[in-house]
């Protein structure tokens, strides 16, 4: 179904109103003390229209290490805005040196170019479910997609982690990345500090954010994320 589309702006979010009903009738979703309560039987799984999870958090907070567990238990497809930049980079396209300059400085890429790289992305897909993590880091991000999308995530999850545990964790992350050392670190937690905010209480009043605590081992927190899938009743891949 993605695959014959050329742009995604115009399709329609069918099942919006009943989602975003359901979500609003709790403020944030502090699911590790609040209960979650059962949604409305649907039928995602012949869906046509996108579902789009938004995963924010700072740098280390564990939110591709979340993503894998969702993919193997859910089905989404997994986009990491900051994978798909990365891979923008080891290709030389034109704007690969912007973009890794960008990067080693703690800083965001302009939105429309990520936006680019994630809505083809989502074209090649014929999934409908889709994990867009690491976005949208700044309100700029959040309105740009928007605005290009027309449209807004069912889900945004935010994985609540503090900077001394995050920065432990990238340090001894071993990928090879540019940005994982002390310095560009530094100006990533100064960066996600003054933009992520704004994002997360725009969700917050929306009725879509669901806050995970990010401290614990993977599974402890995995408790936590699946039970907000498990309310949208997605024909599951593995119990
Ligand atoms: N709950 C956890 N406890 C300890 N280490 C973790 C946890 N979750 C992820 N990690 C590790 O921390 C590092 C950062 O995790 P990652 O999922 O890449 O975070 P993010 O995508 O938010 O930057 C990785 O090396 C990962 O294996
Ligand atoms: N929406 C985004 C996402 C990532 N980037 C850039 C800036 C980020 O520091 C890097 C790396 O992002 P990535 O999500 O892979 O980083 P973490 O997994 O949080 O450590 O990519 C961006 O400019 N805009
Ligand atoms: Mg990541």
């Amino acid at each position: 179904m993605w695959r014959r589309v050329t742009s995604v702006s115009h399709l329609t979010f069918a099942h919006k109103s009943t989602v975003n009903k359901n979500a609003c009738t709790f403020k944030c979703w502090e699911s590790f003390t609040t209960e979650i309560p059962r949604k409305e039987k649907t039928t995602y799984q012949r869906a046509k229209t996108p579902f789009i999870t938004f995963v924010l958090g700072g740098p280390g907070s564990g939110k591709g290490t979340q993503c894998m567990k969702i993919v193997e238990n859910f089905g989404f497809t997994h986009l990491s805005a900051g994978e798909l930049l990365r891979r923008e980079i080891a290709s030389n396209s034109a704007d690969g040196i912007m973009i890794l300059n960008t990067i080693k400085e703690g800083k965001i890429v302009p939105s429309e170019l990520t936006i680019k790289l994630i809505q083809k992305e989502m074209e090649l897909s014929d999934n409908y479910k889709f994990l867009i993590d690491g976005f949208p880091r700044s309100e700029d991000n959040r309105k740009a997609f928007e605005q290009i999308f027309g449209a807004e995530p069912d889900v945004v999850l935010f994985f609540d982690c503090p900077e001394d545990e995050m920065v432990k964790r990238v340090l001894n992350r071993n990928q090879g990345r540019v940005d994982d050392n002390i310095d560009t670190i530094k100006k990533r937690l100064k960066v996600f500090t003054a933009l992520n905010l704004p994002v997360v209480n725009h969700y917050l009043e929306k009725g879509k954010l669901y806050k995970i605590n990010g401290v614990g081992t993977v599974d402890e927190i995995y408790k936590q994320v699946h039970p907000v899938f498990s309310s949208f009743h997605f024909e599951q891949v593995r119990v």
